[in-house]
């Protein structure tokens, strides 16, 4: 038997860090949401025992590095599954981007063995699972959108924000996300997410609220380290983009936008700038998935 499963990216709409906790990770308050910017998980059971990946992107690792690996390697120790797997990853979302590609392909590989190996479990019992792989992982195998604490796994949903176009431009180089974390200094951040205030226009479905509301404390790390980053969003917004953002740790930097003309624009902008653009739509029941071409 066969699983096909689509693995959606996600952007932060805040991501505020708290203080550094003692077992060395950060407290964290976010909101994020997925978006029409996924992999494809192709999963195929072998008789044979062993967990074999193939990836259409040369950045990513094919051992027991990848995720997709790790959350195979996961349920079969944990649920003593003898049948081996080959995983195969078409990776469309960009490698260390701050758009969670890597967890998203493990929460959709947690989701397809749970199908394939009939297991029974959850959503929630399979975003437990997930934590241990990493801190994005459970938000990814629920998805929509969800304020995330702690590590990211506490996770309590919310209306998605209303239709409107994604615009992500991506640096070619690529962050580690422990050395942004790493580099974070809570004095110099300037501006802090309103977590209420993001939640009353996820609420009211309030674009122009939710446009305000962005706000990333990462932002004061990566546009320091990497100026290329900041020009991008001086851009972005340049060109008529009411809301724009870093996501994550970055360094990909996105901007919501309402109409197809004004989505055009922006992407028109970023021309000749930076090589990776891409236009897609918010995900979260809203309909069917949407790209510009
Ligand atoms: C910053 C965020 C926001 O969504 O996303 P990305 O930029 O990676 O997409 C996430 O919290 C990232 O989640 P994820 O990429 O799963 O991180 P993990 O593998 O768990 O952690 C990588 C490293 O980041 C640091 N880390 C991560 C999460 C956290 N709450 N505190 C931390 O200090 C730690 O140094 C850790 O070793
Ligand atoms: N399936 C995967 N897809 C992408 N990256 C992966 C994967 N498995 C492991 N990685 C590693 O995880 C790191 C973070 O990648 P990714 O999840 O794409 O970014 P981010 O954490 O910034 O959202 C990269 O260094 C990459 O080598």
């Amino acid at each position: 038997m066969d699983v096909s499963i689509k693995a959606p990216a996600k952007i932060n709409l805040t991501l505020d860090v708290l203080h550094k906790r003692d077992d060395g990770y950060h407290e964290l308050e976010m909101v994020m949401t997925t978006i029409d910017l996924a992999d494809r998980i192709d999963l195929t059971e072998k008789a044979a025992g062993g967990i074999q990946l193939e990836s259409s992107s040369g950045f990513v690792p094919f051992d027991d590095r990848n995720l997709a690996y790790r959350a195979a390697q996961l349920i079969k120790g944990r649920f003593n599954i003898n049948k081996g797997v080959h995983i195969k990853i078409d990776k469309k979302i960009p490698v260390a981007a701050g758009l969670a590609g890597g967890s998203s392909d493990a929460a959709a590989t947690l989701k397809g063995l749970n199908q394939l190996w009939q297991l029974g479990l959850n959503l929630e019992e399979l975003a437990e699972l997930g934590v241990e792989l990493g801190s994005d992982v459970p938000f990814c195998v629920l998805g929509g959108t969800a304020i995330a604490q702690g590590r990211g796994e506490r996770l309590t949903p919310l209306p998605p924000p209303p239709p409107c176009w994604v615009i992500l431009a991506k640096p070619p180089h690529g962050v580690s996300t422990a050395e942004v974390f790493g580099a974070f200094r809570q004095e110099k951040v300037e501006k802090r997410p309103q977590l209420e205030q993001m939640e009353a226009a996820l609420a009211a479905g309030d674009f122009h609220g939710i446009c305000q509301g962005l706000s990333n404390v990462l932002e004061s790390v990566t546009l320091d380290q990497y100026p290329k980053v900041r020009l991008m969003k001086e851009k972005m917004q340049r060109f008529g983009a009411p809301g724009v953002l870093m996501s994550g740790s970055g360094p990909t930097v996105f901007s919501l936008v309402e109409q197809e003309n004004a989505a055009r624009r922006v992407v028109n902008s970023l021309r000749g700038f930076c090589r990776q653009v891409y236009a897609v739509r918010i995900l979260g029941g809203l309909g069917e998935p949407n790209r510009l071409e």
